[in-house]
């Protein structure tokens, strides 16, 4: 090979360094050198990995968590076109780099030619700039000027999704992201400054008349202008108390508000959110979100702004009165402020990354609860209640370890705070003392300003506590409006309105498809099959053979990576949300039901019908669940509980076939819908199912593991390993004795009745002879020719 590529000439750095516990191999390309003889033999390409900056490079490795099976990250400068064409061609390695469009490719299976779309972008240096430091503030694909380059059925908004998510917010556009959100309330909130700021100017007063007064009685001995005095003290008390309570009250309804408002508008964000992201991210970590950061990040920020303010109008206050009083002794002052400042911008900062760090092991903490209590049945029919208690209580134990560290910084910043203002109290009162002594101020002055000056003092001490504050609402903000601006990747809003009747034929034509959170593991591989309109089709297979990932796929809860799903031949994706499954419905293994009545249950999500009665009540005698719901005490009323634990399986299950059947769906999918229910629901369930699939006028896709129900479908699709293998009816297969006949050997043999390939080849008598003599339960007639 060498001979015959004399022109490729690379210059290498090797080095082996360890990752996680994993040795990895790497290899700088220093740069395209055309004379550098070539070192290329000795290089293990299954584990190259180039790079220019060697600050990145574990940044990269955790990011594209490569640790383990690292391939080739293209980075730096001038990499080599050809070089890059070279590995692909020979299939050996996975291109993943810096730019959104290279990181696409880590993703993009081992082994596909991609020299297509590296012919348009390899004449670009690849920019470091896109991928980013892990300490800088933001990666967004925004900047890209170039032209994206997108996998097959991948759009761009995908893509910058991808990089908006985790964005870090400065402490600043957190703030005035957070003001943004009080807008609404921008009366409420002028009416409360009002109120602020004549409470801090009455407050101000209260030191000037209490010198005054002291002086009235001690020294003067003025009885007029000591009842003088008293009134206005009077005055200015009501004026401070009445402002007082009234910015109190505004600012706490203005909080109310605003966490209101930014609640639902998370939850609506969040909810629309792809089904992969649910995947990939803890269910604490997203309500921690919802519960703790929002109340947090606006109480805090309002309690912080009210106490900024309040202290930026005594700080003002006191400084002016104080200079009025003495000028030398409010030189004197000035001398401590800068430390007070200092204080608390060192522990504000600490603060911020105290707090991150306590609600993200406290999330962790919500999610190991939230697990254990949603999964209590397993929980103790395992009887692991106290090893769920000991992962909390680690989780919790982190959780400890980082307020006792805010435990010490708070003790510190506390401390200091006091020993600066007192220390600077102390220090005025010997200045002052000689100052009186040497006739330079009056007596009537010492009290006063020694009155503003510890005013003075604990408002710069509360500002310095107000920064801290305001950074713990800047972690928690940082945090939601993450949430809050992630783009999903598929947009629930777009698409056409689907008209109301379609006939509901499904085709797939040559769908790949791979989970977002395994991207090396390929789920559908060109899968092809048509479901004809108003027929039964059911997907059978070996387990983990990608039925029920198909149904996903149709129903869009997942985006396909190439090929056609088409729904009376026009694309899924075509159709809004909504549109689509009002037209499509599943019911699945698991019936979930909502803690709500069987009636709102069964009219869940958004839909039309004329008369809402009649289509429930069809829909549940279809679904045979009319008679048990009439016989229950609080009929269509009756609730659910969580998860509707306060119903049977099978209950669980009819209510969730007349959800789907209410819609008058063209497409009903049933996955698997009998198999987590007892033998008793699971016959009832399957009589209801049997008598739809035979009455209702719809396509049907049937997923099940058990072939007995299969055996009616109008088709049966093999799958295996994400191909369809075999496409034909229950008798066609049996005759082609092939995967289907094998899986239902497989049951039959699983369950002590003989195996129908073995008499398959034998004579049809003998072969009618084994299953109509079993003794063991029929669950299945094998018999050719028999479709019953
Ligand atoms: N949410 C998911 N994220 C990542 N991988 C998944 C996810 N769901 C399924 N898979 C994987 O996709 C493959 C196909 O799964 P799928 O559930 O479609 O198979 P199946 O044929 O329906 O299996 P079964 O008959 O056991 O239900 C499996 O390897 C599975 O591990």
């Amino acid at each position: 090979m060498e001979a015959q590529e004399p022109e490729k000439k690379y210059e290498f750095e090797e080095e082996w360094i360890q990752y996680q516990g994993v040795w990895t191999q790497v290899i700088s390309l220093k740069r395209e050198e055309p004379n550098v003889p070539k070192e290329k033999s000795n290089i293990d390409k299954s584990k190259l990995m180039f790079h220019s900056q060697m600050k990145q490079k574990h940044y990269i490795i955790d990011k594209l968590g490569l640790y383990e099976h690292p391939r080739l990250i293209l980075m730096g400068h001038s990499i080599g076109a050809r070089m890059m064409l070279d590995c692909i061609h020979e299939n050996t390695l996975l291109a993943i780099g810096l730019t959104p469009t290279i990181e696409r490719m880590a993703i993009t299976p081992r082994g596909k030619d991609l020299t297509p779309h590296f012919n348009s972008y390899i004449q670009g240096l690849f920019n470091l700039q896109y991928l980013g430091d892990p300490n800088e503030s933001s990666t967004d694909s925004n900047d890209n000027d170039q032209e994206p380059l997108l996998a097959e059925g991948e759009d761009e908004g995908e893509l910058k999704a991808k990089f908006v998510w985790k964005r870090k917010y400065g402490a600043c556009e957190a703030i005035g992201r957070l003001l943004s959100e009080a807008c609404p309330d921008l009366h409420v909130i002028v009416l409360a400054f009002v109120a602020l700021f004549i409470a801090a100017g009455s407050d101000l007063f209260n030191p000037w008349f209490i010198g005054k007064i002291i002086n009235d009685i001690v020294v003067n001995q003025d009885v007029e202008s000591f009842k003088r005095n008293i009134f206005i003290i009077i005055l200015v008390t009501i004026s401070t108390g009445v402002a007082t309570g009234c910015r109190s009250g505004l600012f706490t309804l203005v909080m109310a508000r605003m966490t209101l408002r930014l609640r639902t508008k998370l939850f609506r964000q969040v909810i629309k959110q792809e089904t992969s992201f649910f995947d990939s991210v803890r269910t604490g970590d997203i309500t921690n979100r919802f519960s703790a950061d929002c109340s947090k990040m606006v109480d805090t920020l309002s309690l912080n702004i009210n106490i900024f303010l309040r202290s930026m109008v005594t700080i003002v206050g006191s400084i002016v009165l104080m200079v009025k009083l003495s000028w030398e002794l409010s030189l004197l002052t000035v001398i401590g402020l800068p430390f007070g400042f200092i204080l608390g911008r060192y522990y504000g900062h600490m603060w911020r990354v105290l707090q991150e760090k306590i609600q993200d092991t406290l999330a962790d903490a919500g999610s190991a609860a939230e697990e254990a209590f949603g999964n209590i049945r397993t929980v103790r029919s395992f009887a692991n209640e106290s090893g769920e208690s000991d992962v909390y209580e680690e989780k919790c134990q982190l959780v400890y370890t980082w307020m006792r560290t805010k435990a010490w910084y708070m003790g510190g910043y506390m401390s200091g705070n006091i020993l600066i203002s007192n220390g600077l109290a102390a220090a005025t009162l010997w200045y002052g003392g000689h100052l009186i002594l040497e006739d330079r101020i009056s007596g009537d002055t010492l009290i006063p300003f020694v009155l503003y000056q510890l005013s003075l003092g604990n408002a710069i001490g509360s500002i310095g506590a107000v920064y801290t504050g305001l950074m713990e609402a800047v972690g928690s903000a940082e945090r939601v409006f993450q949430l809050m601006d992630r783009q999903a990747a598929i947009d629930l809003s777009e698409g056409e309105h689907a008209p109301a009747k379609i006939e509901g034929k499904i085709e797939f034509r040559n769908v790949k498809f791979n989970y977002p959170t395994r991207p090396k593991q390929p789920v559908l591989q060109g899968l092809s099959f048509t479901a004809p309109q108003g027929k039964v089709t059911a997907l059978v297979g070996a387990s983990g053979g990608g039925k029920s990932s198909i149904v996903s796929l149709i129903t869009r809860l997942y985006e396909r990576n190439d090929g056609d799903i088409l729904l009376d031949g026009v694309d899924v994706r075509k159709y809004t949300h909504e549109s689509l499954h009002r037209l499509v419905t599943v019911v699945q293994q698991e019936p979930v039901l909502f803690a709500r009545s069987i009636q709102k249950n069964i009219l869940y999500g958004p839909f039309e019908v004329d008369d809402v009665d009649e289509a429930i009540e069809n829909a549940t005698k279809m679904a045979s669940a009319h008679e048990f719901i009439l016989n229950m005490a609080d009929k269509f009323d009756t609730q659910c509980g969580e998860k509707g634990q306060q119903l049977s399986g099978g209950q669980k299950q009819r209510i969730a076939i007349a959800r789907s059947l209410v819609r008058k769906p063209c497409v009903l999918i049933l996955d698997e819908a009998t198999s987590a229910l007892d033998a008793a629901s699971e016959k009832i369930v399957q009589a209801a199912l049997d008598r739809i699939q035979q009455e209702a006028n719809m396509t049907i896709i049937l997923i099940a593991h058990r072939l007995s129900t299969v055996k009616n479908a109008d088709q049966i699709v093999v799958i295996n390993q994400g191909n369809v293998v075999e496409t034909g009816n229950h008798d066609e297969l049996m005759t082609k004795n092939n995967h289907y006949a094998k899986l239902v050997a497989a049951q039959l043999a699983e369950s002590g009745q003989n195996s129908p390939q073995k008499t398959l080849i034998k004579e049809k008598v003998v072969y009618k002879r084994v299953v109509t003599n079993s003794s063991s339960q029929k669950d299945y007639d094998i018999s050719p020719g028999t479709s019953a």
